[in-house]
């Protein structure tokens, strides 16, 4: 496994020389997460259906500060978020901001416009494509804390974790997981997001001292699996399929959890941040991929809340253990037999028609 440090940052003679992502007795397990939040905006058919708090570090914030151990007298989970939004930031108060504010810039906070096809309410993978409306600063080396972190997560969504930034990342960290998607998007005038191959950016240099590069099967092509595993462990995620981890001799299948997809929105966020999540409490790469998997099923089915959220206009005092409670057939009750219902629909049918399922890891070698 590659250590992150530079040779001038080498660690102490007798340290550990391997990954340093243990929960037992090892150094303070602080994480350092960079990447900006965003505003997401998603259209369907032309709609707007949703405005959400988007950007990988608040699902990976929200996921670290669920899964990853902690000291029994830490309140919070030991990690840092470096990110910069604008004055216009709407989600402020949300958990992951509230618990570990951005910086604020000038500039507007990146905006993403994401655009689904009719597809995405299926059980199948969704169509979605993304135009990066707004763009926010820059994370440049000098807004990392000057210390040393156990584990960094690089998560940029709009190209804001710059190579320079990556660089310090790996300096200050004994292990970098990286998210490609941070490396390799490219924006055309529109905004639309595209893909340039990794080896034809700053980034590639750097793919030696990363531990864990993360893709998509949609990315996948342009990091070049078969050049970039020779360097680091290639993790390849493929939505309802689970997910591939190549390293320099060997592979494995992670097979997923069912699950019913409304929103694929943050799947390949939380699939790295229950993965490091995984490593942090001891687990190889390959078991931890069982939670990267986990998480990444949770994210993409939160069909309950979101039809709760439509149909259900906030109530302005709860009335659980109150004596208010009232038995009218209200006139949502259709609407919301017919949302659930379909939810239900979908969820046996995605079970069965992947019989890969439930089943474990095959691992490989090459
Ligand atoms: N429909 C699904 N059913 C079960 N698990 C899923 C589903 N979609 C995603 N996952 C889980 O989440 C992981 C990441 O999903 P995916 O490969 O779609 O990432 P992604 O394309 O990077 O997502 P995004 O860019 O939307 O955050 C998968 O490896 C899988 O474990
Ligand atoms: O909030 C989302 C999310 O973080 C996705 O992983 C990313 O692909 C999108 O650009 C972003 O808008």
């Amino acid at each position: 496994m590659p250590l992150a440090a530079e040779p001038d940052d080498a660690h102490e003679e007798g340290e550990d020389q391997q990954l340093l992502l243990t929960a037992k007795g090892g150094p303070a397990l602080e994480g350092l997460v960079v990447g900006s939040y965003c505003h997401d905006v998603l259209i369907r058919g032309g709609r707007i259906v949703g405005e959400t708090l988007g950007g990988a570090a608040a699902f990976v914030s929200n996921v670290l500060d669920a899964a990853s151990p902690r000291e029994e007298e830490q309140g919070e989970a030991p990690f840092v978020v470096v990110s910069k939004v604008g004055r216009d930031f709407a989600y402020a108060s949300a958990p992951a901001p509230a618990r570990r504010p951005p910086l604020l810039c000038a500039s507007p906070t990146t905006s993403f416009h994401a655009q689904f096809s009719d597809a995405a309410a299926s059980a199948h993978a969704p169509d979605r494509e993304l135009r990066r409306v707004r763009a926010c600063d820059p994370i440049y080396p000098a807004d990392l804390p000057d210390r040393r972190f156990a584990y960094g997560l690089a998560v940029g969504v709009a190209g804001e974790v710059l190579p320079e930034t990556l660089e310090r990342m790996i300096r200050l960290c004994h292990a970098v997981l990286v998210d490609a998607q941070a490396l390799i998007r490219a924006f055309d005038g529109d905004g639309a997001v595209g893909h340039v191959a990794l080896e034809d950016t700053p980034y590639a240099r750097l793919l030696p001292r990363v531990a864990f590069l993360k893709a998509s099967s949609e990315e996948a092509p342009y990091v070049g699996v078969e050049t970039a595993r020779r360097q680091c462990c290639v993790i390849v995620t493929d939505g309802r399929d689970g997910c591939r981890l190549y390293w320099d001799g060997g592979e494995a299948r992670v097979a997923p959890f069912p699950a019913v997809q409304v929103d694929p929105t943050g799947a390949g966020d939380s699939f790295l941040a229950g993965f490091a999540a995984g490593l942090l409490w001891g687990l190889s790469a390959t078991d931890a991929a069982l939670l990267g998997n986990f998480f990444g099923a949770a994210a993409v089915s939160q069909a309950v809340k979101e039809i709760l959220e439509e149909k259900i206009a906030k109530r302005s005092s709860p009335c659980i253990n109150g004596t208010t409670f009232t038995f009218d057939r209200s006139s949502v009750h259709d609407e919301l037999h017919a949302a659930l219902q379909e939810a239900a629909r979908l969820m046996p049918e995605q079970q069965q028609a992947d019989p890969t399922n439930g089943n474990g890891g095959d691992i490989c070698s090459v």
